[in-house]
Order: structure tokens, then sequence, then C-alpha cells
């Protein structure tokens, strides 16, 4: 049975360095955010989201997290604009979160957690595909989304509603006419840095993103992301929670922000 990377006290974040020493390189991410220390740039655009709720195609438990996954074969759904050039097509969006509402986002907020994150992942086509993206330094764009208790969500539920069909690892289901700006909220300011995935490989590849505007989700929501399950059927259960990397050290990173 395969090791395998994960987020328990014998195979989560503190281990990962072992099999991937880019772990503890100088652009990882998340980090803390210090809303104070981020230098307001007025060169950077605002961000430019053209989704086609067409692309979107099904949705998985990947023994991590839960993705929707995008067909990605054309310009349709793409991310232009804010820090980034060119166009950059989205591929997935995945969320991160806790076993309890006072932690879960990978980014925190003048060290505050928040109690999940949405993660809008997307590639640079001026590479010929997401894995060789992957691999480059400005191959990616991720825009991070913070999620914080409130009033239900009634756009959220509806990806909450297919939770069921996924329950454990492997599983997947379809997932069409799903239009991700609904999970946007109503400004897009944002912060940005260079940074990696926040799993492993943990490729330093990643143009971070995160919107300074959290969106709503309210404790029973947050309950139904925790009926998912890290395990596959058959196995002994193990709930999927806590699926978050702490923050990293910025080393010699700025944060810029796109407003005062
Ligand atoms: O061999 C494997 O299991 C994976 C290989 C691989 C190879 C290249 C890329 C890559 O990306 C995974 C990924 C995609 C999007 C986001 C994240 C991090 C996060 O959760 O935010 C991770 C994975
Ligand atoms: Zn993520």
């Amino acid at each position: 049975m395969s090791h395998g990377w994960g987020y328990g006290p014998t195979n989560g974040p503190d281990k990962w360095g072992e099999e991937f020493p880019v772990a503890n390189g100088t652009r990882q991410s998340p980090i803390n955010i210090v809303p104070r220390e981020a230098h307001y740039d007025h060169t950077l655009k605002a961000l430019k989201l053209k989704y086609d709720p067409s692309n979107s195609n099904g949705i998985l438990n990947n023994g991590h997290s839960f993705q929707v996954d995008f067909v990605d074969d054309t310009d349709s759904s793409t991310l232009t604009g804010g820090p980034i050039s060119g166009t950059y097509r989205l591929k997935q969006f995945h969320f991160h979160w806790g076993a309890s509402d006072d932690r879960g986002s990978e980014h925190t907020v003048n060290g505050i957690n928040f109690p999940c994150e949405l993660h809008l992942v997307h590639w640079n086509t001026k590479y010929p595909s997401f894995g060789e993206a992957a691999s480059q330094p400005d191959g990616l764009a991720v825009v991070g989304v913070f999620l914080k208790i409130g009033a239900a969500n009634p756009r959220l539920q509806k990806v909450l509603d297919a939770l069921d069909a996924i329950k454990t690892k492997g599983k997947q289901t379809t997932f069409p006419n799903f239009d991700p700006k609904t999970l946007l909220p109503g400004s897009l300011h944002y912060w940005t840095y260079d940074g990696s995935l926040t799993t492993p490989p943990l490729l330093e590849s990643v143009t971070w993103i995160v919107l300074k505007e959290p969106i709503s989700v309210s404790s029973a929501q947050m309950a139904k992301f925790r009926s998912l399950l890290f395990t596959g059927e058959g196995e002994s259960p193990c709930c999927m929670e806590d699926n978050y990397r702490p923050p990293q050290p910025l080393k010699n990173r700025k944060v810029r922000a796109s407003f005062k």
C-alpha cells in the first residue's frame, strides 16, 4: 500500500519535504497575508474572468479534496488581465477546509484562518498543456477565494448537492453546466504574489491571486464538505477535513495589492 502524501500525522505537510524537497523552496504557498505590508501597485490590471458554463465537465473525489474539472481544449473559459500577461485557461476548481469552522483556509490574513478556501486553477496557454505549464515559473495562475461563515450560499449548494455521489476516493460523476463565476464575490480586488502548488508536487509555478472579499458559507454547508472521505470504498473511513497546508515562509517575496 503506497505511503502517499496526505494530511495525517505520518504523511502530512510536515513530512512532504522528504519526498518533495521543493517544499523548503524559496516561493512556497500558502502564506500569511499582512494587508498593511502589501504594496499597492497601480499598474496591476483588473481581473478578467470569462467562464463558459458548458465547459464544466465532471466532479471528482481525488482523495485529497474534490475538484470540478473543465474542458480546456479552447479559450472559452479564461483568466486574463490582473497581474498576468497572456491567456490562462481554467482547468479545475477545488477547495480546502477544516474539521471545524475555526480553520481550513490555506492563506491567512493577519494570521486569521477562514473555514474554507476555493482555488480556481488556470494554466498559461503559451505552453501546450496543464502538465507542461505546471513545471514553468509562469505556468499557472490560481485565484483563491475565502469562504466566511454566514448565510447559506445557494450557488455553492449546487456543488455540495453533488458530493453524495462522490463520497469516497476515486469516485466521480458528471457535473455539467456550472458557471464558476457564481462562486465569486462582488469585488475582484486582490492580493498577488509568486508562489507554488499547495499540495505535492508543490511546484513553484503559481501566480497567486487571492481575492480580498470572501463569499459566504453556512455552518451546515461546511458540515457537507466534511461528509466526504479521504478513503476509498471498502477502506476504514476517514473524514475529509483539515486538508490544508499551513502558511509557509515569505522569504524574499513582496505581496502586491490591486487596491488602496
Ligand atoms: O502524480 C500526481 O499525483 C500528480 C502530479 C502532478 C503533476 C503536475 C501538476 C500537478 O498538480 C496537482 C495540482 C493541481 C492544481 C492545484 C494543486 C494544489 C492545490 O491544491 O491548490 C495541485 C500534479
Ligand atoms: Zn488548492
